[in-house]
């Protein structure tokens, strides 16, 4: 089973019916489960700036489908909602990004994960931390007590890197 994080946006018609509506379609997957969903957000848009303002998700998924199988998934809820692709970064009744697949990479032509521009897009930024909060808040909030402090000038420095516990302590027969 895995993870994936998506973000969804919109900025046509009933906007928030659009967010339900994909919502609904992810829900009615055999083999998708919602596991958190984040408050909606209404942004400007970013990139071809002259349009409408979005409203913006996040949500995390469990899956058993693979990261091409869940992004072809997402390409058919855009398509049943009735997406008609324009132009790039254009107006869009709906939008289903995969920004995370486990910890895993992809680098080919139609799906790079992690998503290749979510870590300059607070649009996307913003609702995912508040799920990844709900999901593993500890881990947000020692992240971000750590931004706040100055590591090194508190004499903290990587002396030795350990991958795993075998490694460091290694196994004796
Ligand atoms: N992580 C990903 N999630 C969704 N689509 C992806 C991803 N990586 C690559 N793609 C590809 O991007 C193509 C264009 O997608 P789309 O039209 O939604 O782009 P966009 O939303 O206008 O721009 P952006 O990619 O900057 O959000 C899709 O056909 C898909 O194959
Ligand atoms: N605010 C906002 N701007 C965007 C969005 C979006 O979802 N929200 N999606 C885009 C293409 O993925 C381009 N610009």
């Amino acid at each position: 089973m895995t993870t994936a994080y998506l973000s969804i946006g919109t900025n046509i018609g009933e906007r928030e019916q659009n967010l339900q509506d994909a919502v609904k379609l992810l829900l009615s997957h055999k083999e998708i489960t919602v596991t958190a969903i984040s408050s909606i957000y209404e942004t400007a848009a970013v990139g071809f700036t002259e349009q409408a303002d979005f409203l913006n998700i996040a949500v995390a998924v469990e899956t058993s489908l693979n990261a091409f199988e869940l992004l072809a998934q997402c390409q058919k809820i855009e398509n049943d909602l009735g997406r008609v692709r324009e132009f790039r970064w254009g107006p869009r009744i709906i939008d289903l990004d995969i920004l995370l697949y486990n910890n895993e990479k992809y680098e080919t032509e139609n799906l790079v994960v992690p998503h290749p521009r979510m870590f300059e897009r607070a649009f996307v930024l913003v609702p995912l931390e508040e799920i990844m909060t709900q999901k593993c808040g500890m881990l947000v909030s020692v992240q971000k007590a750590l931004l706040a402090l100055d590591i090194e000038k508190e004499g903290v420095k990587l002396w030795k890197k350990i991958a795993t516990v075998e490694e460091f302590v290694p196994f004796e027969s």
